[in-house]
């Protein structure tokens, strides 16, 4: 068994505290690569589920890991990072805000243990909680922020930054304070949007719901987390989440009166900006944002179908960038949105034809 020392080389075991959705997911990435990895949890079937599903081992009583990486939600972290540090291991978190979880380990840890401690924060995830939901791609090509303090050793930095490969991950070393800002914009603000988007739906009346399109489905997804988990997400970075909806209710303002004023400027300004957001938002990998067109496909509803049409797509060539499933209430067919490089679609959409798929753009 390794003696937990930094050397920068990641060689297991590894420890995860947390078998829920990130933690067993986060096993089943490491399993993939052959690394050992130990399980653990306050509640025990959630290790004996991990551990089903090939996620690692119970962790034994004694032994040392070479890395732990708690897994658990934001109001335990730091208690179970100090225990950690303790066991002379290096010790990463992967909770989703930063500066509150190193300033309450600082506070009960020396300046040496300390320097074992890196948090990081894969962005990557789902609406789902616990073991169940987990799945060993869930990092593939995301970014993973790391975020040392100043007086963290390099070559635990290293040993962090060496997980999120292995995960499929990429690894955006930032400050921890840099990383509460960049979050509170690109995950926790808009957590609270689709929020008061989803929440307004509880007002309307079963007929009006009939309605609803992917438009309303996309921008209400997220909103379906775990409260409990989310309260906790938020509350620990109050602070700058707290700003920014501040400088929102403003926009909203202006919103208002766009919206009832004769000339359409301000609102047309105004989506125009909504636009060139979506626009700057990276792609896959963290690569340039690339120009995706629909290819949309009728699929019978039979074991299969989906099978036989990713199949043909595989061997026309087109690598599908995103999809959706959307179910016709009034047919027994399910209607397949495809996002392919936008160059691709017609190509797609002819051949799919040619193999007697109903699609169209
Ligand atoms: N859900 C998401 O999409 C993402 C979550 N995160 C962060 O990952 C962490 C875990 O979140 P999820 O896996 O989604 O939650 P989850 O609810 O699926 O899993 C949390 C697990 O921690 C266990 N647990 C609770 N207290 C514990 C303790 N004191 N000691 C040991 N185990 C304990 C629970 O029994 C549960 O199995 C959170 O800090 C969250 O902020 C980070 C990125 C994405
Ligand atoms: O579901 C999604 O699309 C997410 O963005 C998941 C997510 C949730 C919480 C995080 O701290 C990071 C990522």
């Amino acid at each position: 068994m390794a003696d937990g020392s930094p050397t920068g080389r990641l060689t297991g075991p590894l420890h995860v505290i947390g078998a829920g959705l990130l933690g067993t997911s986060l096993g089943l990435a490491a399993r993939r690569q052959g690394l050992e990895v130990w399980l653990s949890d306050v509640n025990p079937e959630h290790v004996r589920t991990a551990v089903s599903l090939g996620a690692g081992e119970p962790a034994p009583t004694d032994g040392v890991a070479q890395l732990v990486v708690v897994a658990v939600p934001p109001v335990h972290i730091a208690e179970v990072a100090v225990a950690a540090l303790a066991t002379g291991a290096v010790v990463t978190d992967i909770g989703s805000v930063k500066a509150q979880p190193l300033e309450q380990i600082s506070d009960h840890v020396d300046e040496a243990d300390l320097a074992r401690y890196v948090g990081s924060h894969p962005m990557a995830g789902s609406e789902r909680s616990g073991p169940l939901a987990a799945s060993a791609s869930l990092f593939d090509g995301r970014p993973w922020a790391v975020t040392p303090h100043v007086h963290a050793d390099p070559d635990a930095v290293t040993l962090v930054e060496e997980l999120v490969a292995l995960s499929g991950a990429s690894a955006v070393r930032l400050s921890p304070v840099e990383h509460d800002l960049a979050v509170a914009r690109t995950s926790h603000l808009p957590h609270l949007l689709a929020v008061l988007a989803a929440g307004q739906l509880t007002d309307a009346v079963p007929e009006h719901l009939s309605l609803s399109g992917q438009g309303v489905r996309d921008v209400t997804r997220v909103a379906a987390g775990d409260p409990d988990l989310y309260g906790q997400i938020i509350r620990a970075n109050a602070g700058v989440v707290g700003e920014l909806l501040r400088s929102l209710r403003g926009q909203l303002d202006e919103l208002i009166d766009a919206v009832g004023a004769g000339s359409s400027d301000d609102l047309v300004e105004i989506l125009n900006r909504g636009v060139s957001g979506t626009r700057i938002i990276p792609g896959k990998h963290g690569g340039a944002p690339i120009e995706t067109g629909p290819v949309y496909v009728l699929v019978p509803d039979h074991p299969g179908e989906l099978a036989r049409l990713f199949g043909d797509i595989g061997e026309i060539g087109v690598n599908v960038e995103d999809l959706r499933i959307d179910h016709d209430p009034g047919r027994l067919v399910g209607l397949v949105e495809l996002q392919v490089e936008a160059s691709a679609a017609e190509r797609l959409r002819s051949a799919l034809e040619a193999r007697n798929w109903t699609a169209h753009r």
